[in-house]
């Protein structure tokens, strides 16, 4: 039967990168995505937007909603210190058998968790089952219909602390409006919005940055 597009991605990646290189792998993937299939990473342009995020909150606990192929896994990862921890939640076991195998490629097993599972189910396990106190950033990539929900989910568990950043994805294209309304009117966030294009093409797009003040 016909391969499916996330088996494609791997092969490219597979073919064109080289082993223990994330940033081939990277390359890798955005020349796949942009001159032979699309694919739903967050790609270059908000990629750079992202590594500048990750390198100024340094953090040393990571969540990242949605792994899909593990594009956003890779790069995060690679920006992390060796002691650091980034998990990473996909709920289809399809998906979650191909970034596996995408995150071994980069070189990158050591620094990331892939959990499968929902994140409704899966956040409230954080503390007692992954023993997290707290994340320092979180990279929401998922259903847009779930960023607002598990924010607050996230809030409920104890999971944000001062400082602790979220930064989503798509907030523009597909949208997330009723999260972007939340984090931009609640005092309990200080959110930016970093205008970008939805990745590989010229629809903007954009990554909103919000910072939890406790
Ligand atoms: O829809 C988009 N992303 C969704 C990602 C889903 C991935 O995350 C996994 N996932 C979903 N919900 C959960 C969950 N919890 C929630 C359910 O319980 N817990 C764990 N994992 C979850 C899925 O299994 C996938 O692996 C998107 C679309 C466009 C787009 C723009 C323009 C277009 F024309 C077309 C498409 C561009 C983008 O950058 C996009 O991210
Ligand atoms: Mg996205």
């Amino acid at each position: 039967t016909r391969s499916t597009r996330p088996q494609r991605l791997l092969a490219a990646v597979q073919k064109n990168a080289t082993r223990g290189d994330p940033r081939s792998v990277v390359k890798a993937i955005d020349e796949f995505c942009r001159y032979t299939e699309w694919a739903m990473n967050v790609g270059d342009e908000k990629g750079c937007i992202l590594d500048s995020v990750v390198s100024e909150v340094n953090p040393a606990t990571v969540l990242e909603l949605g792994t899909y192929c593990g594009y956003s896994t890779v790069r995060i990862a690679t920006l992390l210190p060796p002691d650091a921890k980034l998990i990473t939640l996909e709920f289809n076991p399809d998906f979650a058998v191909i970034a596996r195998q995408v995150i071994a490629w980069a070189g990158q097993e050591e620094k990331v968790h892939l959990v499968e599972g929902s994140s409704g189910d899966l956040i409230p396990k954080m503390k007692e089952q992954f023993g997290v106190k707290s994340f320092d950033l979180v990279f929401l990539d998922h259903w847009k219909d779930r960023y607002l929900p598990d924010a607050k989910l996230m809030e409920e568990c104890g999971l944000l602390g001062k400082g602790s950043v979220l930064l989503a994805d798509n907030v523009i294209c597909p949208g997330s409006p009723d999260y972007l309304d939340y984090v931009r009117n609640s005092p309990k966030y200080r959110s930016q919005y970093f205008k970008s294009h939805l990745e590989y093409t010229k629809v903007e797009d954009g990554l909103e940055k919000s910072v939890f003040l406790g």
